[in-house]
């Protein structure tokens, strides 16, 4: 075992473990829930294995997947730290939500836990891996772990500076949550009672920048690029792919509408995808003949029948993907002189969606937003105070609101 994760959620077994096996090299990877103990039960029952469903538009491919070796409770803090202070751990990779890296929040904590340990062993130096949704979640992930560690120890900071590499990702496979329903179809097709199967669609992404100063599987062998700057990648994901979930999230299930595929059915959701999409376009530092590939392809995985994905899952945490997703897009626009309707068209959507219509609200940090929800203006004066001023923005965010 040379890898630790934090985060034993789908996506990691979708993606990272996935292509850690696919590299086939021998890295193996411990993992740790982010609170529950049950899923680490339950995959430690079946030694770490579980199936991987690669999910086309019209099959379903069954891939049992090896890389996981051990599976831990969150709770289990003295094990954590433990493996991340092992002199064979090479990477600490992490998978947590966006959430989970506000100051002095669950990542910095266990991380710096961690590696307080690590430094305590003298096990010298590794690389940490954010695989969120996040823009420069390496450095990102840098900044909450160093504040925290130079309040608590700047000698641990000054050897954190010296011994970690925080590696910034691009990731992408959509993933929706296991139900009942994946684990039936799995033991009825795959002959045996998995506890933990994942539902994966067949596309995947990884583009990686920085050191891994003890190394690191050959994860390349499974398609993953390692670029010197991430950013144009991450831009595409995040405003095409994320940006449009969100629109689909917020405006698709004000009409009814439950997966993202019954969505991008619709005409009305596929207007307004393309609408946001020439917007976001023009913000994404990639040729345009990329681009327009890119958006074709990512139409037809969003119009994956076969894939499940809740426009209920994807609307949660609102508060923190706003921020990512649509504001870099409004504000490049408005500093162009132009009005952007279709990101004002989402901004809107989650304004009613605070209010109560479609997808329910499930996001910690909605509260003081829900508070302002009954005006356009006081919603922006909280997100993003530069833009509240902007009477013609407000007007058409306020033209927008079904409410
Ligand atoms: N699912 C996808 O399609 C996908 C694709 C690309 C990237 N991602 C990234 O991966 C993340 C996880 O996705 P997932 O589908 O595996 O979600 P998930 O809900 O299955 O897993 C998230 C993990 O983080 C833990 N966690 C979150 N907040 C926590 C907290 N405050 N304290 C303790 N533990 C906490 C959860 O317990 C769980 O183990 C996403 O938020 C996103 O940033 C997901
Ligand atoms: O996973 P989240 O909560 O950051 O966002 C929900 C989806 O937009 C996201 O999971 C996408 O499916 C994923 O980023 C595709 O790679």
């Amino acid at each position: 075992m040379r890898i630790v994760h934090l985060g034993l959620g789908g996506f990691f077994r979708a993606h990272q473990a996935w292509y850690t096996g696919a590299a086939s090299d021998d890295w193996g990877i411990a993992a740790f829930t982010g609170r529950s103990a049950g899923l680490a039960e339950a995959l430690t029952a079946q030694d770490g294995r579980y199936t991987l469903v690669v999910r086309g538009p019209s099959a379903d491919e069954l891939q049992v997947q090896e890389a996981l070796v051990a599976a831990h409770p969150g709770s289990d803090a003295s094990t954590w730290r433990d493996l991340v202070a092992a002199p064979g751990t090479a990477i600490v990779t992490l998978t947590m939500t966006e959430a989970a890296y506000a100051p002095s929040g669950v990542v910095a904590d266990r991380l710096v836990n961690g590696l307080a340990a690590r430094r305590l062993a003298g096990s010298g130096p590794l690389a940490v891996v954010s695989c969120d949704n996040l823009p420069g979640n390496g450095e990102v992930t840098a900044r909450v772990v160093r504040d925290l560690a130079s309040r608590l120890d700047p000698a641990l900071d000054d050897w954190i500076a010296g011994h970690v590499s925080f590696v910034t990702t691009m990731v992408d496979r959509i993933t929706p949550r296991t139900t009942g329903d994946d684990i039936r179809q799995v033991e009825s097709a795959g002959g045996w009672a998995d506890a933990a199967p994942v539902v994966t669609e067949p596309f995947t992404e990884w583009v990686l920048s920085g050191e891994f100063p003890v190394g690191r599987p050959a994860w390349e062998n499974a398609g993953a690029r390692f670029v010197d700057d991430v950013v144009p990648h991450e831009t595409r994901k995040l405003l095409l792919l994320n940006g449009g979930h969100s629109l689909l999230a917020y405006a698709g299930s004000a009409l009814g509408h439950e997966s993202v595929a019954d969505a991008v059915a619709d005409t009305r959701c596929r207007t307004w995808l393309d609408e946001w999409w020439d917007e976001a376009c023009r913000h994404v530092p990639l040729p345009a003949g990329e681009l327009t590939a890119y958006r074709a392809a990512l139409l037809d995985r969003f119009a994956n029948p076969r894939i499940r994905h809740t426009l209920a899952q994807i609307a949660a945490d609102g508060s923190q993907k706003i921020p990512i997703r649509v504001l870099p897009v409004l504000r490049g626009e408005r500093a162009a002189g132009r009005m952007p309707v279709g990101a004002a068209r989402i901004l809107a959507a989650w304004i009613d969606h605070l209010r109560g219509i479609g997808a329910p609200v499930a996001d910690a940090g909605a509260q003081p937003f829900a508070d302002r929800a009954g005006s356009a203006r006081d919603v922006l004066t909280l997100l993003a105070p530069d833009l509240a001023g902007d009477d013609d923005l407000v007007k058409t965010v306020e033209s927008l609101l079904r409410a």
